[in-house]
Parts: C-alpha cells; structure tokens; sequence
C-alpha cells in the first residue's frame, strides 16, 4: 500500500529539503498554505501530515497552523499529525497535542530525527488501521440482547466481556435510550453471579423520602405504617448484582449512606442500629454529567471515584458508523414476528433516513419508530413516512471526498443485501446486479465478514 506525506510548508527552502527526505520511500505532496493544504488533503488522503505552524497570513504566529489543524483533525481524524514549530516553541507544541496532534518536531531541520518520527507516526497509523479492520471483521456479538456492529459498540461489548467476571464497581454513561439497563444485565448475566438475583431501582423514579427504605430496608416500627421489618433492594440482591439507575439523581443525604455501604459492604436498616453484611455487585448508570454535577455540588466526589472503577461510555447512536441500519433491521424483523407481519423489509428511502436521522432518543425512540411502522407499512415495505422520518430533517455528514461518499454507500450496500438474503451470497450478489467473483472482491476489499450473523434482540 502506498505511503503518502503531506508537508504543509511555506518555506519554499525548506519543503524541497524535506521532500528530498523522504521521497524516495514516499509519495510526497507538498502545500504552502490552508487552502492548498485542505485540498492535498482531500485529494491525496494521506496518513501523516507535517504542518508548519507558522503559515501565512501569520508566518510569524501560529493562528493559521492552528486553524488548519483543527480542521484536518475534523474531516480525517484518523490522520497522524506532526506539527512542526521553532526552536523554543514548547507552549506551541503543547498546545497542539493537546488539539489531537500525534507529534512534535523542532527546527531546525535534521533528517535523521524527522525521518524518524515520520516514520514512527506511519506505523501507527498502519496499526491503527489494522485495528479497525479487525473490529469491523469481527462482525456482531455474542452479548445477548445487543444488537451491534460498529467498531465503537464492539469495542464496548470487548471491555464488558472482560469486567463482568470481575467484582469492580461499574458506572455506566450516555444519553437516554442508549441501552445502558440492558448492558448492566449483561455484566450480571455473563459474571459468576448470574444465577442470583439481579436487583435494579431507578433513584430518579422514588420520592425522596422513599428511596432510602426501599435500599437499605426497614425495621418494624421505625416510622408510622413500618408494621413490619422488610428487606431493602440491597439486602435483596445478596449474591448478586444491585443496579442504580440515575444515580446522578440520588440525594445527598443518601449519597453519604450509600458511600459507607460501598465502603464497609454492611447496610443499616431504618430504624436498626445493628449492620448487616451484604455481599453485591454494584453497577450504576446514569444519563447526566457526574462531573458537571461534582462542580455544582451536588454530588459527592468521593462517592464518584467509588462508583467509577471502570466506566463504560456508551456512545449515541448517532456517533456508532453503521449501528442504526443494523439495529433497526433487527428490530423490524422480531417486531414484524411479534405483530404478526414478518418478513417486512425497508425500502431505500427508509434506509437513507434510518442512517442519516440523528436519533436524539436512541435505540428506545427507534424501537417506538419501528413498532408504528410494523402497523402502517402497507405490503411488505416499509417507507421513511411509515416510519416518520423526514429525509429532509436529517443532518448532512462530513465527508472528505466523493470516495469516501462512494464506499461508504456501496459498503452499506452490501451489508443490507447480505442481511436481506441471509448472507446468501449468490442472491445478495443478484439483488445488488454484480456477479458473485465482483462480490467477492467487495466483500474482501471492504473485509465485510460474510458467515457472521449478528446477535437479535
Ligand atoms: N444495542 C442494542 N440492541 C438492541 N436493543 C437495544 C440496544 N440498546 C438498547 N436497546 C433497547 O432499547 C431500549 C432502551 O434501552 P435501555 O433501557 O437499556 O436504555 P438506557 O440507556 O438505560 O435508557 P435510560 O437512560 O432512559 O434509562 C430497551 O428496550 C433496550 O432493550
């Protein structure tokens, strides 16, 4: 595969220098300034750029070198930046690591070192790449219950497989909707406690002077109407696995009680003066910003670093590369069983609008999209109106050039023909108007696993 530099310099002395570094082993493209940079960059798609920070109209400065950065940053963030600064310009170089930079280089120029971390910033790209290829063969996953494909998902699906045989207290984020429940009963169901009991209370959904009886219990007598002793959630999930939804919702004075129950695993019913042991997992999510809430004081920062051992940062649908089509698929076919009308597939507008819909309410609002449309679809298609999505509505992504426009179509393309046929390759081939070698070759080339099967809701 070809190696391909950009080296943004305006120092007309300076690129033929470094262009005589490396051209040799690669293709090289040289720009002098933001717009000419912007262009190589669409047009080439190199992984390493070198970037003088120092471009005109501020050759002096390092606005215009910022500026470019952040916006190479933004249409291929994938791209290993190397900014180059004066002498004594640590502050500068700082900065643009700190901006998603990969690396540093000084001037004055010397080969060997240049050659050296350009070098270096090629083989991480390479790794990187290899590494996205393997998440995306790695079609699907086993986790029941979660329909996923995306390197992102995948990736989160991996971290949870490796903590939930663990005892670690886990924080799950993301938006509303985003299946932060359902990834709490997988830790449950795939750790050593799944045969006990998995016990979940929303902090959000109980009044306050409630929400402490129903964890840690009561004693007879404790309060008018305790006219018996009960067990709280807790207590309740001895063995196995306690679930506290919006946890950012719990009150203070509740946070403090909690805490002393994460730290001594003992829990003091109303009104009881004796603590009782209790053995339980303990995962918590939440759809607010625990840091944001730290800041206004209204959660407890030690209780924070308690319920964060590991975190797992569920990403909007939005922000999963191919999650939505696959999610909605899946959806649209148990959905159809359940409401009697299987075998409903959508047609192409629906699709364009299922991948390009920015789903604020996640996985929950699709799942209420499908179901109206299950009802409304007349036949066997189902359109973007049954589902009542505007195409129009839908934001436009980013894209760095028509290539990327043309694979990202044709590889979802594929994707859909291989789900639609049951990964037959001889009718998807059909379906799609190529022959079955061409198939082949797309499904190799885009390294789309053509055996897997993705897990169903
Ligand atoms: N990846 C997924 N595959 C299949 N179903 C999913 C997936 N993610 C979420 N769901 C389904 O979407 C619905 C919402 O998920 P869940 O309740 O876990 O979200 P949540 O993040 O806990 O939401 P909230 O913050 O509002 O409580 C559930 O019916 C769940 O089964």
């Amino acid at each position: 595969m070809t190696r391909r530099l950009l080296i943004v310099e305006d120092d007309p002395g300076l690129q033929s220098q470094m262009r005589w570094c490396f051209s040799e082993d690669l293709e090289v493209a040289v720009a002098s300034d933001r717009e000419s940079a912007l262009a190589a960059l669409r047009r080439e798609e190199p992984d390493v750029i070198t970037l003088d920070l120092g471009l005109p109209p501020d050759p002096g400065g390092a606005t215009e070198g910022f500026g470019l950065l952040e916006e190479i940053l933004r249409l291929a963030p994938m791209t290993k930046v190397i900014v180059v600064t004066g002498r004594e310009d640590k502050e500068n170089s700082v900065k643009a690591i700190g901006m998603g930079a990969s690396d540093f280089y000084q001037k004055p120029l010397d080969a060997d070192i240049l050659t050296f971390v350009v070098n270096r910033a090629f083989r991480l790209a390479e790794l990187e790449r290899e590494n996205r290829d393997l998440a995306r063969q790695r079609n699907g996953t086993n986790i029941k219950g979660i329909v996923a494909a995306s390197p992102q998902m995948l990736a989160i699906c991996r971290t949870l497989e490796k903590v939930a045989p663990t005892d670690v207290t886990t924080l799950i984020t993301g938006e509303t909707g985003t299946g932060k429940e359902l990834l709490a009963r997988a830790i449950h169901d795939l750790s050593p406690r799944s045969s006990k009991p998995f016990a979940a209370i929303n902090c959000a959904a109980i009044p306050e002077n409630l929400l402490e009886s129903e964890l840690f219990g009561f004693e007879k007598g404790s309060f008018t109407g305790a006219n018996q002793t009960k067990k709280g959630k807790i207590e309740n999930a001895n063995g196995g696995t306690l679930f506290l939804d919006e946890i950012g919702d719990m009150p203070m004075a509740l946070q403090a009680k909690l805490l002393r129950f994460l730290q001594e695993r003992v829990v003091d019913r109303v009104g009881s003066v004796n603590p009782i042991p209790v053995d339980v997992r303990v995962v918590c999510a939440t759809h607010r910003d625990v840091r944001q809430l730290i800041d206004s004081g209204e959660f407890r920062e030690d209780l924070y670093y308690r319920i964060s051992e590991i975190t797992l940062d569920v990403p909007a649908v939005r922000e999963r590369d191919g999650d939505a089509l696959v999610i909605a698929q899946s959806l649209l076919k148990s959905l159809g069983k359940q409401m009697d009308r299987p075998n409903l597939a959508f047609t192409e507008d629906a699709i364009c609008a299922i991948n390009s819909y920015p789903w604020p309410g996640n996985v929950r609002e699709m799942i209420n999209k499908v179901k109206r449309a299950t009802i409304m679809a007349d036949g066997k298609r189902v359109t973007a109106e049954d589902l009542e999505l505007n195409v129009s509505d839908s934001a436009t992504p980013s894209h760095i050039n028509l290539r990327q426009v043309r694979e990202q179509a044709e590889r979802q393309a594929i994707c859909q023909a291989l789900q639609t046929t049951g990964y037959n390759m001889a009718q998807a081939a059909r379906l799609l108007g190529v022959t079955r070698p061409t198939l082949y070759n797309l499904t190799d080339k885009y390294k789309i696993d053509t055996s897997a099967e993705i897990s169903e809701v």
